[in-house]
C-alpha cells in the first residue's frame, strides 16, 4: 500500500481557555505499531479523536487511510477499530452479548464474534456480565469489540492501565499478534516500558504539540540516556507519572 496510514498536519483544537492541541504534526506508516506518549492533559485523546474523525479540528488536516478524517466518513469508520473504555459497555450484557451487539452494528456474523472472544481468551467468560469481569478481562473484551469487523487500523487508548503485570504481558502478546497480522496499531500509554517493548516508533507529546518522534532505541541513543523514561524526562522536563 502506498502513502501513510495517518497523516496529521498542524492540528489545533481549543476548548474555551484551554489550547488542548496546538499544532500537532505526525505520520503513521501502514503496518506500524505507533505510540503516542505524553503526560495527563498533553492532548493525546483529543488528537486521536480528530484523527479518528470523531472531532472537528479548529485548524489543520488529518488523513486516515488515504481519506480526510473530517467531515466524518462512514466508510472510513468501518475500516478502523476504536477501543472504547470498559465503562462504555452496554449495561447488564454478558461478554458474548456485548460483542454480538458490536458485530450486528457492523453486519458481522456472530460466529466471527465468538471467534474473536476466543482469540482474546474470553471464551470461558462469554456468559459473564460486563460488571463481573476483572480489569484485564474487560480490557480484552473492549479490544475484541474494536476488532470484530476486522479493521485495518486500530486505536487503543491506554489499553493496559490498571492491570497487574501478568495481565499486562498477556495483553502485550495479543497486541503484538494484532500488529503482526498486518494491522496498523496506534496506542497511547502511560507506561514507558510498554512503549519501549511494543512500539516501532513513538511520538512524545506535551502541551498539544509533538516534541519528538522516533524508534525508542533511536531516541535513547540520540539523547544519550538509558531508557525511554529518561527521554521523556529530558524532553518534557517532568516525570511521566506526576
Ligand atoms: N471536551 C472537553 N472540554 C473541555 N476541555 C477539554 C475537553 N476534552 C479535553 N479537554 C482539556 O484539553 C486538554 C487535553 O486533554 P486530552 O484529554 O486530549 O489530553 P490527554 O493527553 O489525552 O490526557 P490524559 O492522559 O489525561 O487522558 C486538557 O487540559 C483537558 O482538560
Amino acid at each position: 500500500m502506498t502513502g501513510n496510514a495517518i497523516t496529521a498536519e498542524g492540528l489545533r483544537k481549543r476548548y474555551g481557555e484551554t489550547q488542548a492541541v496546538d499544532g500537532a504534526t505526525f505520520e503513521v506508516r501502514h503496518g506500524e505499531f505507533y505510540g503516542i506518549l505524553g503526560p495527563n492533559g498533553a492532548g493525546k485523546t483529543t488528537t486521536l479523536e480528530i484523527v479518528e474523525g470523531l472531532r472537528e479540528p479548529d485548524e489543520g488536516t488529518a488523513t486516515l487511510l488515504g481519506e480526510p478524517s473530517w467531515p466524518r466518513n462512514k466508510t472510513l469508520l468501518r475500516r478502523i477499530g476504536v477501543q472504547l473504555q470498559a465503562s462504555a459497555f452496554f449495561e447488564r450484557l454478558s461478554a458474548r452479548e456485548q460483542i454480538h451487539t458490536f458485530a450486528s452494528i457492523y453486519g458481522v456474523p456472530t460466529a466471527r464474534a465468538d471467534e474473536m472472544l476466543e482469540t482474546v481468551g474470553l471464551a470461558e467468560k462469554s456468559r459473564t456480565r460486563e460488571n463481573k469481569l476483572s480489569g484485564g478481562q474487560a480490557q480484552r473484551l473492549s479490544i475484541a469489540c474494536a476488532l470484530v469487523h476486522d479493521p485495518e487500523l486500530v486505536f487503543l487508548d491506554e489499553p493496559t492501565t490498571g492491570l497487574d503485570p501478568q495481565a499486562r504481558r498477556n495483553l502485550w502478546d495479543l497486541l503484538r499478534t494484532i500488529n503482526s497480522e498486518g494491522r496498523t496499531v496506534v496506542l497511547t500509554t502511560h507506561y514507558m516500558d510498554e512503549a519501549e517493548v511494543l512500539c516501532d516508533r513513538v511520538a512524545i507529546m506535551d502541551e498539544g504539540r509533538v516534541l519528538r518522534v522516533g524508534a525508542p532505541a533511536q531516541l535513547i541513543e540520540e539523547l544519550g540516556v538509558r531508557s525511554l523514561e529518561d527521554v521523556f524526562l529530558q524532553l518534557t522536563g517532568r516525570e511521566y507519572r506526576e
